[in-house]
């Protein structure tokens, strides 16, 4: 199977262009190297390309063909979609429709993208499933759910078969340690605490203590990449023998607090991390637990890392000696 996989050079793209190219699936990488590396893509073809550059985009589909598309192409902070909104729906939104314009010129009918629990805002249940309410409540969020709508239409217009997998929050690295996550500057909790605890960075702040979670602390679902990357996987087959616009919640189910999450970097590092307590962030929702039952069911998808610690330690290895 030929496939482009958009974001490749990223944190999660690149350990999905691994999975891909070690189970056989050829696979062309087209970034524009925003925020992922380079030298990420150790396996497969590379194309440094603007989503919202139609002319260097029209360059990666230009005497090539393709079974289907893997998206991951995004700006995706919380905190900095609040602060930069034009450019959050430019990229996400506005670089997606030259996405799918191309693949119509090119008829490439099948599109796995990345979506995310922000698009649910605050949960209005334990466990969000995919018929809970969607109201995203920062621009992050709204640009993701605007795509989903997108391909909804696009389903009906143009016979596109879609995937969206919102994932909860991804974590973890290649247990080879070869590829991992690396992001400049780095927002995320997990890196930030190995990062803080191993001195390779500055001391952990705690984003709101005044939240209604049992420790104050906001509540995450943990799910590794590789785990994410099974399930693209599946995406794939699942849309040989299915029409449309479908949608997946991809989490372990299980929900840590911040201060959790510090107490096993700990445990795994074999040392404290060092954090302070700060003001919260503007656009964090207190908690967020996938049900992903749906997955399971219908994608056969079934998480191999569902020990937070075990997540932990395949990102410390990475941390240890990152390579880029
Ligand atoms: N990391 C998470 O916990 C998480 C959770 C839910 C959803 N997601 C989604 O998963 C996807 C990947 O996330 P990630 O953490 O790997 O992010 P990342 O920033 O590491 O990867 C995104 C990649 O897309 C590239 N890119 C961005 N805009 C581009 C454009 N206009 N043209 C070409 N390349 C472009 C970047 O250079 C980067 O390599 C994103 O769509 C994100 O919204 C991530
Ligand atoms: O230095 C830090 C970093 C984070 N946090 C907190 O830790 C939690 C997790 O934060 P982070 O790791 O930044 O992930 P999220 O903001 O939950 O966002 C991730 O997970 C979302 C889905 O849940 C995805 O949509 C996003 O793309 C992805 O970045 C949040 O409560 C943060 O406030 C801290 O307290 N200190």
């Amino acid at each position: 199977m030929k496939t482009l996989l958009c974001g490749g050079a990223g944190y999660i793209g690149s350990h999905m262009l691994k999975w891909l190219v070690e189970r056989g699936h050829s696979v062309t990488v087209l970034d524009n190297l925003s925020t992922g590396h380079r030298e990420a893509v150790q396996w497969g073809e590379f194309v440094q390309a603007d989503l919202l550059d139609p002319a260097s985009l029209e360059s990666a589909f230009a005497g090539r063909s393709f079974d289907a598309v893997i998206h991951f192409c995004a700006r995706s902070l919380v905190g900095e979609s609040v602060a930069q909104p034009y450019d959050y729906y430019a990229n996400n939104v506005a670089g997606t429709l030259n996405l799918l314009e191309a693949m119509k010129r090119h008829g490439v009918s099948k599109l796995v993208f990345s979506s995310t629990a922000a698009v649910f805002g605050h949960p209005v249940q334990d466990f969000i499933d995919e018929e809970h309410p969607k109201a995203p409540i920062n621009p992050y969020g709204a640009s993701k759910l605007m795509v989903e709508r997108i391909l909804a239409d696009a389903a009906q217009a143009h016979g596109l078969r879609s995937m969206a997998l919102r994932y909860f929050n991804a974590a973890g690295a290649s247990p080879e340690s070869d590829i991992g996550e690396s992001h400049q500057p780095e927002t995320h909790l997990i890196p930030n605490a190995l990062r803080a605890a191993l001195g390779t960075g500055p001391g952990l702040k705690v984003f709101g203590s005044d939240y209604p979670t049992p420790d104050g602390t906001c509540v995450r679902d943990y799910v590794h990449v590789d785990d994410l990357a099974q399930a693209h996987e599946q995406a794939l087959a699942y849309m040989d023998t299915h029409e449309g616009a479908h949608a997946f919640n991809l989490g372990n189910g299980q929900g840590f607090s911040v201060r959790e999450v510090i107490d096993a970097a700990s445990r795994v590092a074999g040392r404290p991390v060092p954090y302070e307590l700060a003001p919260r962030r503007a656009g964090d929702p207190p908690v967020l637990v996938a049900s992903s039952q749906r997955a399971r069911a219908e994608l056969g998808w079934s998480p191999r890392y569902t020990s937070l610690d075990d997540i932990i330690e395949t990102a410390y290895r990475w941390h240890r000696n990152p390579r880029y």
